[in-house]
């Protein structure tokens, strides 16, 4: 599929990436069909989505992991992507330190892994064996490794698993304190709701398509996610936005406006 050509006019030299009714087909089904996204530089989009609506599919897409089957990815040239996946397969019974977990896919020096590290608040566990850590440490190492390549754009796959609630709440302020330290675009994947939501800019809500997107709030009432959700899911928003994730509903308007989009029949 090609991913040279120009983007659309409505792009500009921020834009990192941008999917134009981008579609996979896999077992006579399409697993998304018709996803239109752009992530730009300094912005954290989200993807929401009930188990199995496409939202792995959607970002492997954007990756470059899988080949869209209709519709045109195209991403800025030279791009550096720093990609974690949903799971990661490791093998727990084999030693493996932090720091060794750092290089696996590339030579870095020792510096740059040790500043990724203290980015992301675990230095001291440099040497700590991987099989050791606890669900919030190993998704730390993992956004650590990630941006050791100096990435454009990360793509987090559901990056609190494993993480209790108030760490969750420090890791998506740490994704954020990311963004506003190198200025990269963010694709966050996530099924949980208020928290993720409160910690983004733009909200993208999946089933198998794009329901509805638009800023936290705009998504929030919209009836698309409210069909998807349920009502109980729309009201708890507002708590979390306030109480837990200071200070950030202004300092990055989403550049797509708050419009939501079309909603499920
Ligand atoms: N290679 C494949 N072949 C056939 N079906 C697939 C393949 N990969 C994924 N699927 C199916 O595509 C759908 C979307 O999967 P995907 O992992 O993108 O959803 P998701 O929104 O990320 O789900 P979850 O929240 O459970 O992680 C699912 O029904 C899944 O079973």
């Amino acid at each position: 599929m090609d991913t040279s050509q120009a983007p659309a006019a409505t792009s500009n030299a921020d834009t990192l990436v941008e999917a134009h009714g981008i579609g996979v087909h896999r077992g006579g089904r399409w697993l998304v069909h018709g996803i239109d996204l752009t992530v730009r530089r300094g912005e954290i989009v989200t993807l929401i989505g009930p188990n199995g609506s496409g939202k792995s599919t959607t970002a492997k897409t954007v990756v470059g992991v899988l080949a869209p089957d209709a519709g045109r990815m195209w991403r800025a040239p030279g791009l550096r992507i720093g990609y974690v996946p949903q799971s990661l397969a490791m093998d727990q019974t084999l030693p493996l330190t932090v720091g060794r977990l750092m290089t696996l896919t590339g030579r870095r020096p020792r510096a740059a892994v040790r500043e990724a590290l203290e980015a992301v608040g675990i230095a001291p566990l440099i040497g700590a064996q991987v099989q050791s850590l606890s669900g919030g440490e190993f998704q730390r190492a993992l956004l650590a490794r990630a941006m050791l390549r100096d990435p454009d754009l990360l793509v987090l796959d559901e990056p609190v698993q494993g993480v209790d609630f108030p760490g969750e709440l420090a890791l998506y302020g740490l994704i954020r304190e990311i963004r506003d330290r190198i200025g990269c675009g963010i694709l966050l994947i996530s099924h949980d709701l208020h928290v993720v939501m409160a910690a983004t800019d733009t909200v993208i809500c999946l089933n198998g398509h794009v329901s509805c997107r638009g800023t936290p709030e705009a998504v929030v009432s919209n009836p698309a996610y409210r069909r998807l959700f349920g009502h109980a899911a729309a009201d708890t928003l507002a708590v979390y936005r306030h109480r837990h994730v200071p200070g950030h509903d202004h300092d990055h308007p989403p550049p797509d406006g708050t419009a939501a989009e079309s909603g499920d029949a």
